[in-house]
Formats: structure tokens, C-alpha cells, sequence
């Protein structure tokens, strides 16, 4: 068997297992496959993109996805989302996606300089000294989760109670959001509640059109506008469920991001800035920094951006935050003796012992906290980049290696990789925090304290966040890191020491991957629906099919 065999058959292998239903399929990716793993593309295309789209694939435009990179070497990473940004932008795919689930050109899809102008923007709500003074409203609406609620007025039983943890976490971090960052409620700890439903709704259903995610942006920007309208409403009348729930969510969705818009802007034109500043909970929030934007038209975002941009951050910040807090209770409950320790922990700190909750310089001085949302392990709870092509290669490009590729035909080593313009880049968050030649051998193990040794020794990651690529890098890292920490850290300090978590006999938890990662029990779905049986998951050969069907 040729050595070219060889290596299609394990390029094949590993797609196979990228489109794979756990999360648990990443973590040994880069003991099996290194660093850089080249993903075969699917079928022949029938209608080629290009005489769709006017930035036609350049890799081999006969296939209907081009063959792709999957990338966890650290310096590749650091050439890739942070030195050059402009050789390796974000793919169609993305782009296409976000503008129409947000209506508009918002911080998720546009590039370059509109891109730099979005960020700097938001950026000054997202600074420590800021975030650090929404603590007092954090410990507020922690206490007013349904889950300490409902559940602490309960009178315990000896067995104690099963729930679905993450529909009580999706609640809180939906109102800590809308609170915290954009001066409103979305009352989102009501049972019925259509907007929750939309947010939740939305991303699962994209994994189920994957499909027509090259030919979105194009659609979006069609002209006539009326045209474009047009062919949207027809969605509601073909036969295809996941279109139909994806446009009832973004149909919920955008109304009610106008309507805040409207609201604020209302408040703007006939109080000032200083009524303005008023519906915020710390003078200044998201949604008070887009609505009064600089009088400097160059500066200035359009209303539609503006919308994009509250729609945007509330999807990104709500089920990520979520996932990742019911993923460390999960990890909590696995492990009774670390959830014993970090309970000790928060109940001995001063503040506590007064009854009072813990602020943002209180909650950073507790190391087992610290080192358990550091966690490397915690699979970022966003991994877009693993679910679509994320970026695109927009010229021919030679890029350094950290750890070096034998080419398998000849058996030379090569220390550089040669990039071919139109390449579809996907970022391996997930893998690249469970790498065993970044993190040490004993990565698989690492939860709360030893974090913070292995950090100290492992090799470095452009991440920003505790060398872990969980927030991303570069230009388009995560803006809302230093906000979803405080949320998770307040968040597990009231909790913790008000409830007891432990895993359910026979019930085990699988955290599969969709364009967020979602925790599963056995056969059934542990958000909204738990009567209702898991579907099969797709699987098909390009990795872009690793969405699962999810709901
Ligand atoms: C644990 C929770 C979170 C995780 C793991 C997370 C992770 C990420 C990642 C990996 C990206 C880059 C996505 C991509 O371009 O593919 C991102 C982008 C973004 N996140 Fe977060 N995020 C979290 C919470 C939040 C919160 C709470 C907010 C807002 C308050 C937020 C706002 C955003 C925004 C606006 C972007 C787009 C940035 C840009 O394109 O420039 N995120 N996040």
C-alpha cells in the first residue's frame, strides 16, 4: 500500500471522527493526526459556487467543499488569527450566517478596518475596571435564578433532586447579559419565554442547513432588496423543518432587538446622555456605547449595525456562558473532592462568612476557583471554528511550524507549510487545549490547582485567555472573556455552597459537538426537551457536516 493511500486513508479516518458525535473525539486528535491535518473535501458540486458567488473557491472549485485545514499548532494559530488577519480572513460561511441571523453587517461579519472601528466601539465595556464593577448586580440576579429559587425553597429529600442544569444556567446568563451589558430584562427566568426559545433555537438548527452556508451571503446581500425579502418569507412555506425554525428564531430574534434599539434611542433624542446612561446598570453598557455613537459620520454604525451588534452579543454571550458553567458543575460532580475544596474555599473567604457576595478582586483572590475556570480541559463552549470553514486564505502563503510535518511519500521534515490561496482554515479550539505535546502528558487529568502549575510550563499558546485557546486570539478573540469569568466565578460562588451536585446513576453525560457544545444524557436532550428522543446524528465526509442535528 502506497504511502499516499496511507495518508488519504487517515485523512479520511480523522474526518470521520471530526464529524463525530462527542466532544471526547478532539481531545487524542493531535496525539493521532499532529498539529496540521489536511481534511479531504466532499462531493462534486452541481452548480459550481463561482457562478454564484463572485469570490469564487479557489481551491478546487469542482468539489462543493474544498479540501480544508484543521489547525492546533501554536504558531501556525499565531500566524493565522493574529499576525495576519488580512491574508486570512473570515470564510463566507460565517459571514453569510451571522449577518442573517442578526440582520445586518454587526461585529461578527464584517472584516478589516469596519471590523476595527465595531470593536474599538464595545471595547470599553469589556475592560477589568468595568466588568469588575457589575458584580453587585451579578450576585443579585444569581439570587434570583430560578434554580437557587425554586430548588433552595424545595424541601431536600435524602436522594435530592434531578435537574437540567444547563436550562437553569441558560436563564441566568441570559438575564446577567441583558442586565449586565444592555440595560434591560428579557425576563428570561419566565417559563414561557419565546426569545430564550429563539436564542436557543437558532444554533442548533444551522448544523441542519449546512448545505446552503456558502450561497448565504450572497443571498443576504441580493438586490433587490425586495427580491431578497421575497425569497426570504417563501422559507416559511417549504418543507424543510430546520429552515422553518431557524427563520421562526430569527423572525423572534430581530424584533425585539429593534425594539430595544428604538427604545434607547427614544431615551437618547428626547433625555440626553444622561437618561441614557440611567438605564444602565453602571452608567455605561453595550447598548447605551452603540446608541450614542460619535456624531463623526466615519465613526459612525449604521441602525442596522447597531441592531446586528445587541442581537449578536446577546447570542454570543448566553448558551457559550452557559455551556461552559454546566460543564464545570458537570466536572464538579465528577469530582466530589475538588467540589468539596472549592466549597470550603468560597464559604472561608471574609466576605462570605458576612453574608455578603463576593466582588470581582474577592472572587480572583480564591486560587482553586481561579484554577478551575482555567481549566484546559473545559472545551470552549464555542467552537465555531470547528463546526464551518472559519477563515479563508486569501493569497498563497508560507507559514512557520512550532512542532515539524514529515511529509509521508518522501519522509523529509519540513518546518514550513505551504498555504494555497481559498484554503478553508478551521481553528482546532477544542483540540488544541487537549494537546498532550502543548500541555504535558497528563492533560486528560489537569482540573483546578495543577492548572495553574501546567500553564506554567506549557508551551506557548496565542490564546487569550490563561494560555487555553478557548477565547480565541487576535483581532476577533472574544470580547466578553473578562465578563463571562466573572459570571462563571460569581456564578459557581453563590451555587456552590447553597447545593451539593452529583452526577445521576446510570445516566451518562456526553458533551457533543453542534456549533456550541452541548451536553447530552443518554438518549435524551438535557435542555429544553427532555421527553423528546435524540435524533440520530449526520454524519457525511466533509468535516463541515460536524454540525449535529441536535434538537
Ligand atoms: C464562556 C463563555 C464564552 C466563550 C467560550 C466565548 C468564546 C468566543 C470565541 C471562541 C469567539 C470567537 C468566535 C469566532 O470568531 O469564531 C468569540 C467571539 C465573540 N464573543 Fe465570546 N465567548 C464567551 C462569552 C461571551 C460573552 C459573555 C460575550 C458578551 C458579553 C461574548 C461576546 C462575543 C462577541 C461580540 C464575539 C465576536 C467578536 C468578533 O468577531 O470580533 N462572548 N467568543
Amino acid at each position: 500500500m502506497g504511502k499516499k493511500r496511507v495518508q488519504r486513508e487517515a485523512c479520511f479516518e480523522f474526518t470521520k471522527r471530526f464529524s463525530g458525535t462527542s466532544v471526547a473525539d478532539y481531545h487524542y486528535t493531535t496525539e493521532k493526526y499532529g498539529h496540521v491535518v489536511r481534511l479531504k473535501g466532499a462531493c462534486l458540486v452541481l452548480i459550481p459556487p463561482r457562478l454564484l458567488w463572485h469570490e469564487p473557491f479557489q481551491t478546487d472549485e469542482r468539489q462543493f467543499q474544498p479540501d480544508a485545514l484543521y489547525i492546533t499548532d501554536p504558531v501556525v494559530l499565531h500566524f493565522i488569527v493574529v499576525r495576519n488577519v488580512n491574508i486570512f480572513e473570515e470564510s463566507v460561511e460565517f459571514s453569510g450566517l451571522f449577518g442573517i441571523i442578526h440582520h445586518g453587517d454587526g461585529i461578527t461579519c464584517v472584516t478589516g478596518s469596519e471590523h476595527r472601528k465595531q470593536r474599538l466601539l464595545i471595547n470599553p465595556v469589556f475592560t477589568a475596571a468595568f466588568i469588575s464593577k457589575l458584580s453587585p448586580l451579578f450576585y443579585k440576579i444569581a439570587h434570583e435564578d430560578k434554580l437557587t429559587q425554586e430548588i433552595g425553597s424545595t424541601p431536600s429529600s435524602n436522594n435530592g433532586r434531578v435537574i437540567g442544569l444547563l436550562h437553569y444556567m441558560s436563564s441566568a446568563a441570559l438575564e446577567l447579559i441583558a442586565r449586565g451589558g444592555l440595560g434591560t430584562s428579557f425576563n428570561s427566568f419566565n417559563e414561557k419565554n419565546d426569545f430564550h426559545e429563539a436564542l436557543q433555537t437558532v444554533l442548533p438548527m444551522v448544523g441542519r442547513i449546512f448545505f446552503v452556508l456558502p450561497y448565504l451571503e450572497l443571498w443576504r446581500k441580493m438586490e433587490p432588496v425586495w427580491l431578497g425579502r421575497w425569497s426570504a418569507s417563501l422559507v416559511d412555506y417549504v418543507p424543510w423543518p430546520a429552515a422553518r425554525k431557524l427563520k421562526w428564531g430569527v423572525d423572534v430574534m430581530h424584533p425585539i432587538c429593534v425594539n430595544l434599539f428604538n427604545e434607547k434611542k427614544r431615551i437618547l433624542e428626547e433625555g440626553g446622555v444622561a437618561e441614557l446612561e440611567k438605564t444602565a446598570s453602571v452608567r455605561k453598557d453595550v447598548a447605551t456605547l452603540l446608541t450614542n455613537q460619535a456624531a463623526d459620520e466615519y465613526d459612525r454604525m449604521s441602525d442596522e449595525s447597531v441592531i446586528a451588534n445587541i442581537s449578536g452579543v446577546v447570542l454570543a454571550g448566553q448558551d457559550t456562558t452557559a455551556g461552559s458553567l454546566t460543564r464545570l458543575m458537570c466536572m464538579m460532580a465528577e469530582n466530589p473532592d475538588l467540589q468539596a475544596r472549592l466549597r470550603k474555599e468560597i464559604l472561608d473567604a471574609p466576605a462570605a462568612k458576612d453574608g455578603e457576595g463576593l466582588n470581582y478582586r474577592e472572587l480572583n483572590d480564591l486560587p482553586i476557583l481561579d484554577g478551575v475556570r482555567r481549566e484546559p480541559s473545559l472545551p470552549p463552549s464555542l467552537p465555531a471554528s470547528n463546526s464551518f470553514p472559519f477563515l479563508r486564505t486569501k493569497e498563497d502563503t508560507v507559514v512557520p511550524l512550532h512542532f515539524p510535518i514529515r511529509d509521508p511519500s518522501t519522509g523529509a521534515v519540513t518546518n514550513e507549510l505551504f498555504i494555497t490561496k481559498g484554503t478553508h482554515i478551521y481553528v482546532g479550539l477544542v483540540a488544541a487545549n487537549r494537546s498532550k505535546a502543548i500541555w504535558g502528558p497528563d492533560v486528560h487529568e489537569l482540573i483546578g490547582k495543577a492548572v495553574l502549575e501546567a500553564t506554567k510550563d506549557s508551551v506557548k499558546m496565542p490564546g487569550i485567555f490563561s494560555n487555553t485557546m478557548t477565547f480565541l486570539a487576535g483581532a476577533r478573540a472574544c470580547p466578553g472573556m473578562k465578563f463571562a469569568v466573572l459570571q462563571i466565578k460569581l456564578i459557581l460562588s453563590v451555587l456552590l455552597p447553597q447545593f451539593s451536585f452529583e452526577l445521576v446513576p446510570n445516566k451518562e453525560i456526553e458533551w457533543r459537538l453542534g456549533i456550541l457544545v452541548v451536553p447530552y444524557i443518554k438518549s435524551f436532550h438535557l435542555i429544553q426537551k427532555p421527553e423528546q428522543k435524540l435524533a440520530e446524528p449526520r454524519s457525511i465526509r466533509h468535516p463541515v457536516s460536524c454540525f449535529l442535528v441536535l434538537v
